[in-house]
């Protein structure tokens, strides 16, 4: 689903009202409507009918103070507060006051007073309608205390567009923010309703159609999507194929003590459809790989004594790459001087599509020059935030979305940025952001069956534009199917490969 920034749709909102002559205030209304509706369905669901609704001065606050007309038409008992200047109105939410008062209704001045409290805590329904996408700094005073109020009053909140406090284009909240329980947002979702702390206090999403013209929406230049199930589109295995047409991929990875990691890899290609699927580890662990897969080919490769690859694994390596169609370097490798030269030296050599996890990203760390220098040679990184610290990613700023599009752009990589809604951004600055999985999935191993998925796609021919959103979606379904038949504490990630061809089966389109 496309996802808007707040830029763009002041542009859409500008465009709608001037070069389509449509009215602002009936926006406003239907906004209003949409939200009346959410809130009345909440009520019915509850024993009563009584409605605070908190507005700012801007639109949001208009929208609020248009909404709290429609609940008053709709027989319930509402109070609407403005929380700010009265001067500072713009005149739609004026206008909204105008109509609110020739209805019979008032906008009160905020007044956080012991009485207030005590009305507010026999309401069924509150709305936040003090900022939407305008919100420029952090929140305080009456704003502030109105959101600690909504915050702490049992009672269900929805708000408007999306939560106050949030900042519209990356999530992050601007001093505190209202928890809402729902969100009915106008038109496209923006970042904000799915990243990070933001996302979080969104609540249930709604997306209403207000009437703004289609061909406004279909003109955005789409640089972000949220990627859901409804973005699966597998490609059609042909009745006359062979393996061979599926990809022949291979994974680097393991150390002694980390078997485990460079299995799951494999597991989760072959259970994604790839082709033929290779493996690479130190002998040490070669009888112990080959005793665990079936169907997966592993090998042993030179080690040293610390059970980690050794410098003479890097030409068989080499040599094994030459006929392969995809690549995945990392996992369970371990951290030593040697190790990190061997991926090095493979990632300057090879021109395959390379895919870099774990132990292969921190290869990385002060050589980012590595990767730079690997031109039209396709990389992706799949770095948690500490990984991607390690390698010069900036999370300082606490935006995400941000800090992986500047790394994919300035390193010419896919960037796949892991953790609670992963983003994959790629150096046009397009991006990504996934919005399946749960807390269920915080377990080592289970980054390793992302890899396994984005290089089976990879191998089978997607691009990667195609694969590695997929690949992440697909990653957080079966992570929500596990957590729906085991619960989130027991799932493991052999869990997730298991159910990962139930998965896809519902994705499979037959000839
Ligand atoms: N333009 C349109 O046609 C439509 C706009 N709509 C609504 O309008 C909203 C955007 O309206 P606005 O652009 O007026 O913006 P907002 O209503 O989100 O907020 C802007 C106001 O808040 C003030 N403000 C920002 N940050 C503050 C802070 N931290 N503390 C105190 N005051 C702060 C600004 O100075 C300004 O007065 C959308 O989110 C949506 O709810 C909807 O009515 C649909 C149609
Ligand atoms: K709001």
């Amino acid at each position: 689903m496309l996802i808007a920034t707040a830029a763009q749709m002041r542009e859409i909102d500008r465009a709608a009202i001037q070069d389509r002559g449509i009215c602002s205030t009936l926006l406003m209304e239907n906004a209003a409507k949409a939200v009346a509706e959410a809130c009345i369905s909440l009520v019915n669901r509850r024993r009563g009918g009584r409605a605070a609704v908190f507005c700012g001065p801007g639109n949001n606050g208009g929208d609020g103070v248009a909404a709290a007309r429609f609940l008053m038409e709709a027989g319930l008992e509402v109070r609407a507060f403005l929380v700010g200047k009265r001067e500072k109105m713009t005149p739609d939410c004026r206008e909204m006051e105008s109509r609110l008062r020739k209805a019979g209704g008032a906008l009160e001045d905020f007044a956080p007073d012991a009485a207030f409290a005590s009305w507010c805590l026999e309401c069924d329904v509150m709305v936040d309608a003090l900022f939407g996408i305008g919100l420029n700094t952090p929140l305080w005073g009456d704003p502030y205390t109105a959101v600690q109020m909504m915050n702490t009053c049992p009672v269900p909140v929805v708000a408007v567009d999306i939560a106050s406090g949030v900042e519209a284009d990356t999530g992050r909240i601007l001093g505190v923010a209202v928890e809402a329980d729902e969100t009915v947002t106008f038109t496209c979702p923006k970042a904000g309703h799915v990243l990070g702390q933001g996302g979080l206090c969104c609540g249930r999403l709604t997306v209403a159609d207000i009437g703004i013209p289609a061909g406004l929406i279909r003109g955005l230049d789409e640089t972000l999507r949220a990627v859901g199930p409804g973005d699966i589109h597998l490609p059609r295995r042909a009745r006359d194929s062979y393996k061979g047409d599926y990809g022949k991929v291979y994974i680097l990875g393991g150390s002694v003590g980390y078997s485990g990691a460079p299995v799951f890899v494999a597991r989760a290609a072959v259970r994604t459809g790839a082709g033929l699927v290779s493996l690479g580890v130190p002998a040490p662990l070669w009888p112990i790989a080959a005793a665990k897969l079936d169907e997966a080919m592993a090998h042993p490769l030179p080690s040293g004594k610390e059970g980690m690859l050794s410098l003479e694994a890097t030409e068989e390596t080499l040599r094994r790459l030459d006929t392969c169609d995809v690549c995945l370097i990392g996992p369970g490798l371990g951290r030593g001087n040697g190790v990190a030269s061997v991926v090095r030296h493979i990632l300057r050599s090879t021109h395959l599509p390379v895919v870099l996890d774990a132990d292969g990203i921190n290869a990385l760390e002060g050589h980012i020059d590595v990767l730079d220098a690997r031109g039209g040679s396709f990389t992706v990184l799949t770095p948690h935030d500490g990984e991607f610290v390690r390698i010069g990613g900036d999370l300082s700023g606490g935006d995400r979305l941000a800090a992986a599009r500047s790394f994919a752009a300035e390193h010419g990589c896919a960037l796949v940025l892991k953790g609670h809604r992963t983003i994959a951004a790629f150096p046009d600055g397009t991006a990504y952001i996934n919005t399946t999985g749960n807390p269920g999935m915080a377990k080592g191993g289970s980054g390793d069956v992302l890899g396994g998925i984005i290089i089976s796609l990879l191998g089978q021919g997607l691009t990667a534009r195609e694969a590695i959103p997929m690949a992440v979606c697909l990653h957080g379904m079966a992570g929500d199917l596990c957590a729906r038949e085991l619960g989130e504490y027991g799932m493991t990630p052999s869990d997730m490969i298991e159910r990962l061809p139930l998965v896809m089966k519902t994705f499979e389109r037959r000839s």
